[in-house]
């Protein structure tokens, strides 16, 4: 039976692209509020697996269950947008738009087409926006042109319109991949600050092992579709490390 705390479960999952397989059988669960990073060499099955959770992608087989619901069940925008919260490497923001209603757009899947309009002149759950800005030490550029920007600032303005939207699970496919270490670092500590705080479950891709070490609890390795280990952060030895990015020193005889 799944415990009440299971967020996600993962079951025999497998995904296959013409030939090749991006998910191999894969099977775990995620509970309510865990900070998991993904991480594995490029074209591991990362982005291919948080795609399958975002309901981008349909696995070929297994089962997928997201907060006690079929994957294939999550068909409805405004459930799926309570579940789901999605945090990309471009952010996707509108640039022209004020910060204000990048912000407000993580409440457009609960509101009706009229209310979305009219918040774009008068913006809608205006005190909502600006604490959400406010955690995320941005409540005073709240009228700025968002390309205006820079690139931190920009994620965290996506950062601010998760929190309006609230989803119980957040995705992140590589975060901070374009962001300098120091941005990197302030976003990832916010973002699993934020997450803590709201008893989230965050699920980020990264391609940095010290980061997904310092601000992760869970580390789910993927190599080739499977899973390569599944551990708690302080278990992870640099030795599986080495061996999963094949990082291993050639041996005297010369033998790989
Ligand atoms: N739409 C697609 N069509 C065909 N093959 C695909 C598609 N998407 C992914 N793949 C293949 O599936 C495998 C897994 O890709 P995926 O993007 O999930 O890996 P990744 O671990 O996220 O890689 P990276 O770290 O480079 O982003 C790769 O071999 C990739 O080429």
């Amino acid at each position: 039976m799944t415990s009440s705390t299971e967020i996600i479960e993962v079951k025999n999952l497998s995904k296959y692209y013409e030939r090749k397989i991006a998910l191999s059988s894969l099977s775990f669960s995620i509970k309510k509020g865990e900070l998991i990073a993904l991480i594995g060499p490029s074209g591991a099955g990362k982005t291919t697996l948080l795609n399958t959770f975002a309901t981008i992608v349909k696995p070929d087989e297994g089962r997928l269950v997201i907060a006690g619901i079929p994957s294939e069940k999550l068909t409805n925008r405004k459930t799926l947008a309570k579940k789901i919260g999605i945090i990309r490497q471009q952010f996707d923001l509108v640039g022209q738009l004020p910060v204000i209603h990048n912000v407000l757009s993580g409440r457009l899947a609960d509101w009706g087409l009229i209310k979305s309009l009219v918040s774009l002149i008068i913006p809608q759950e205006k005190q909502a926006a600006l604490k959400a800005l406010e955690r995320v030490g941005l409540a005073d550029k709240f009228m700025e042109q968002t390309s205006k920007l820079s690139g931190g600032e920009q994620q965290r303005v996506a950062l601010a319109r998760l929190l309006l939207q609230s989803p119980e699970i957040i995705l992140a496919d590589e975060p901070v991949a374009s962001l300098d270490p120091a941005r990197a670092e302030d976003i990832l500590s916010m973002l699993t600050k934020l997450a803590q705080e709201e008893n989230q479950t965050l699920i980020t891709s990264l391609h940095s092992v010290e980061y997904a070490r310092k601000y992760f609890t869970r580390i789910i390795a993927i190599k080739n579709g499977e899973v390569f280990f599944d551990l708690p952060a302080e278990k992870v030895s640099d030795l599986l490390l080495s061996d999963l990015y094949q990082l291993k020193e050639r041996s005297d005889n010369g033998e790989s």
